[in-house]
């Protein structure tokens, strides 16, 4: 009989361990009004602080919350329905392997003729923009009755089935980074459905609703605001169309399912990325069309360096002989796998952050330079992208030893080339 892999204690704790975790518990809400009550002020200048605040019985809606559960039932419904393929994720450390439906893009179609359907009907998308702040706080309660359920349900869990980076046996930190790695109602992977569908699809519908709102207000929308939508559906559609890519990520492979992921995907996604189109349709911004060609252009190299280098890597990854990646140099490392030292990853050892950083700049560049809120992502994304290329190394280091140094040697930038 097999012997049952236990998941060892979790010794090394990130973000400042228990302390660290509970701050970031209460501080990753309180970003997300502080930006959104900023920015609905005339000034949406970062330095008047605290903004004013409304009352809190004025946030509670039972009928925003209603919406938000229809939102995400009706995700979590086309999330089971057998449409696409069934793929299988990595190998776990018990060398079983979990079953997951590719069907998000098939989700998007089916989700754009509801709403189509509704505009139709009548529906006033603008809806979300006028009870913003009651929906940001109906999805900061789900987040929170999510997370206790699932540490609760974790307790209860097979040992098995922790996550490496969740398993301190400190509630609180444990609470935050997840005790369970990929819990699961029945065949339903709860990590792995809210990881893209009811956040990623609810940002690029709430970027919808801000540019309808702007039309009713001002007729027609903006061409900067016409460019923030473009760009981040551009980015969501990607991330739906890629679906199997995300089996291979940290979020799946290592880190639990808690209340940073939780929070992460159902409020701070939608109500903080999409903050750009939040701030023009209070905030209009005149844009050139000499300005916008050049933040079309940068876009579009974004994109092209975030999607060749995760493409390349998936590639590799899948089938080392595919004839996409066979002209590239490779390090043999003791673990059987190889490391790609040529192409993208021979460039900077995080390509694909580089290019999602560059994005970053131009969804925030048609906002002006007049101020310094609509630029929050990509102060965020920057110090997000950073902290997590040093916990990759950190596990890449563990995972392949010499070889990864001797990949560091060859490859000495991180991210940005000559920089860092
Ligand atoms: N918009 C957002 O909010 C966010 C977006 N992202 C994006 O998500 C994407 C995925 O990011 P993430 O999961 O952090 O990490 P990566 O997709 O970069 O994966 C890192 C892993 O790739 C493998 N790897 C590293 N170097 C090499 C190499 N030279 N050759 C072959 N394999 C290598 C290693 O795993 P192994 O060897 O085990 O395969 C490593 O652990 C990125 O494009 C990132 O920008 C991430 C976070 C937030
Ligand atoms: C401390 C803090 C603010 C934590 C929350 C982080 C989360 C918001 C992000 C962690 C990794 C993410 C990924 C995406 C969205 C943001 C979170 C959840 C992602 C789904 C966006 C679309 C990309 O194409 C992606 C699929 C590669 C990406 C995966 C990681």
């Amino acid at each position: 009989m097999m012997e049952r892999y236990k998941i060892p204690r979790t010794k090394e704790l990130e973000f400042g361990g228990p302390l660290g975790a509970m701050i970031l518990i209460f501080l990753m809400p309180a970003t997300v009004f502080y930006l959104l009550l900023t920015c609905h002020t005339e000034q949406a200048s970062v330095l008047n602080f605290p903004p004013p605040l409304p009352p809190l019985s004025t946030l509670w809606s039972p009928h925003t919350f209603l919406l938000l559960l229809a939102w995400v039932g009706l995700q979590a419904a086309l999330y089971m329905l057998p449409m696409g393929k069934v793929t299988e994720g990595i190998i776990l450390r018990d060398k079983s392997r979990l079953q997951y439906r590719i069907n998000a893009f098939h989700a998007m179609g089916v989700t754009a003729l509801v709403v189509g359907a509704g505009l139709a009907a009548g529906l006033r998308l603008s809806y979300i923009y006028d009870h913003f702040l009651q929906l940001a706080f109906s999805a900061l309660l789900l987040a929170f009755g999510l997370s206790f359920l699932l540490y609760f349900k974790s307790l209860f869990a097979p040992d098995t089935t922790l996550a490496p980076g969740g398993n301190s046996g400190n509630p609180i930190y444990d609470f935050f980074m997840g005790h369970e790695l990929n819990p699961r109602i029945g065949s339903f992977d709860l990590k792995y459905f809210c990881e893209l569908r009811p956040g990623l699809l609810g940002w690029a519908l709430v970027n919808m609703a801000m540019l309808m709102k702007e039309t009713e207000l001002r007729g027609s929308p903006s061409l900067a605001m016409l460019l923030v939508n473009a760009f981040q559906l551009l980015y969501v559609v990607d991330a739906l169309w890629n679906e199997e890519a995300i089996l291979t990520t940290m979020d799946i492979v290592h880190d639990g399912f808690g209340f940073m992921l939780v929070f992460g995907d159902l409020a701070w996604v939608p109500f903080t990325y999409s903050l750009q189109a939040y701030f023009l349709v209070n905030h209009p911004q005149k844009l050139s069309l000499s300005m916008a060609v050049g933040i079309l252009l940068l876009n579009g190299l974004g994109y092209c360096i975030f999607r060749s280098a995760n493409s390349q890597k998936n590639t590799f990854r899948r089938n080392p002989n595919d004839p996409r990646v066979t002209g590239l140099k490779t390090i043999p490392t003791a673990t059987g796998r190889r490391l790609l030292v040529s192409g993208w990853w021979g460039f900077v050892r995080h390509p694909n952050y580089l290019g999602d950083i560059i994005m970053a700049l131009a969804w925030s560049l048609p906002c002006g330079l007049t101020h310094v809120l609509p630029y929050f992502y990509v102060f965020y994304f920057t110090v997000l992208l950073i902290h997590r290329e040093a916990r990759d190394e950190h596990q890449c280091l563990r995972k392949y030893g010499l070889a990864w140094q001797e990949y560091c040697r060859r490859v000495p930038y991180r991210i940005f080339p000559y920089l860092y």
